[in-house]
């Protein structure tokens, strides 16, 4: 075993700056990374060219996982500097083990939800994001530029012919998945907005492949969501909201209960398009259905003045890059005293990610002015139980998205 490993196991009590935080650095500063795993080490121990592939039990798993529950306040404080030291020299949050466990997951496991280790696991998520994001931004200049030959490129099949075989193989697997990607209606619109869909059982799923797109036990998230619509209303006799995104039409049925001056309903999938058609929403007197991607069709409210007291977004297959975007017009579009939310499901098949992007959404709407509030609100339980169990939600459906023990409800306000 690796002595930087061992270290982290904190087999020797007590746990002491001497025994433990200095011989970390010691370690680190010799060159060991952070991000050394068990199965690197193992793979080095045996003699095998490639480490196990698909499992990285890094150095936090094992502090995580080792963590005794009787430490003293001197102990916790050289733990948490022995994690901080370890981020510092770049040490993964969301790296998982062979259980597919980030550390943060390992916290969880032991009952560390919530615990300062947890929050250092939070803290450094956030930053993690937020650098990336910065990093992907190419206004940014970097003092040691890396010659471009450098950087390993996807090139077109054709010419990998001639190219080192192991770089060519990573290559076309990278552009294999790419592509697998490109085509997930999960992951991307273009794909989904020509996937078939269907309305069955108290959901709306890809015909195929049965991809939960909108389901019915999320009606207890959509009653909180139209409750804040309604929330802060300018003036009675002038009530406006938008909706985007139609689904099952649970939430725009809650808005349509309270009957609104307007109601706007941006729906762009052709399935659910004539599901509104059939069901009359296009012939209700109040209500305007944009038809399209809200891409296209929200911007133009933006120059007809049109201000809302309620937003609510909930669309499928799009990235939080997509809501970034949103913010923009939502600054434009609500009132001063206006409420926005959306469907909180970002990060929400992992709780350690739920945390670190509740956070990130709170620093992004913060840079327009905009601040969040947070309600808790337990889910069905039924949402909770694994697509195995007899009454679980998601029996048939093919991924659960939805995974956390609480939902945290959004309310954005100018306030
Ligand atoms: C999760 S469902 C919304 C469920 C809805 N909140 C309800 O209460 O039933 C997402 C909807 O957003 C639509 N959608 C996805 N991308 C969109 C886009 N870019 N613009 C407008 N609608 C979009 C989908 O077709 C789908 O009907």
């Amino acid at each position: 075993m690796s002595e930087l490993h061992n270290l982290c196991y904190l087999g020797e009590r007590p746990i002491t700056k001497e025994n433990y935080l200095d011989k970390l650095r010691l370690l680190l500063k010799k060159g060991v990374p952070s991000t050394y795993t068990v199965e690197d080490a193992f793979a080095e121990e045996h003699g095998l060219k490639e480490a196990i592939k698909g499992s990285t039990t890094t150095p936090l798993h094992l502090i995580c996982e080792s963590l005794p529950k009787d430490t003293s306040r001197e102990e916790e404080d050289i733990i948490l500097t022995m994690i901080d030291e370890l981020f510092l020299n770049g040490a993964g949050w969301c790296l998982t083990n062979e259980k597919d466990e980030t550390p943060g997951c390992v916290l969880l496991r032991r009952g560390l939800h919530g615990s300062k280790y947890w929050q250092k696991m939070v803290d450094a998520g956030v930053r993690a994001e937020l650098l990336f994001r910065r990093l992907d931004d190419d206004k940014i200049e970097f003092i040691d530029e890396i010659e471009s030959e450098e950087i390993p490129q996807l090139v077109e099949a054709d010419t990998i012919e001639g190219m080192d075989k192991e770089v060519a193989k990573n290559n076309a697997g990278l552009k294999e998945k790419t592509e697998v990607l490109d085509k997930d209606p999960t992951n991307t619109t273009s794909s989904y907005l020509k996937t078939k869909l269907a309305y069955k059982d108290g959901a709306l799923v890809t015909n195929e492949r049965c991809d939960g797109v909108m389901m019915q036990w999320e009606d207890i998230l959509m009653k909180a969501g139209c409750n804040s619509l309604f929330k802060s209303i300018d003036d009675p006799k002038e009530v406006n909201i938008l909706n985007i995104g139609f689904g099952m039409g649970i939430i725009d049925s809650m808005i349509q209960e309270r009957n609104p001056t307007t109601h706007y309903i941006c729906e762009a999938h052709p399935d659910v398009l004539q599901k509104m058609k059939e069901d009359g929403w296009m012939k209700k007197k109040n209500v305007v259905v944009l038809e399209g991607k809200w891409q296209d069709t929200v911007p133009p409210l933006l120059s007809r003045g049109i201000f809302f007291d309620g937003i609510y977004y909930d669309t499928y297959s799009e990235h939080y890059q997509d809501m970034l975007e949103l913010f923009d017009m939502i600054v434009g579009l609500l009132k001063p005293t206006g409420t926005f939310s959306f469907f909180n499901g970002l990060g929400a098949d992992r709780l350690i990610c739920y945390e670190v992007y509740k956070k990130v959404v709170e620093i992004d709407l913060d840079i327009y002015g905009l601040s969040v509030k947070f309600n808790e609100i337990r889910p069905p339980e039924n949402a909770l139980r694994p697509a195995q169990e007899d009454d679980s939600v998601w029996k048939g459906i093919k991924r659960a998205y939805w995974k956390c023990p609480t939902y945290y409800h959004p309310e954005v306000s100018f306030a």
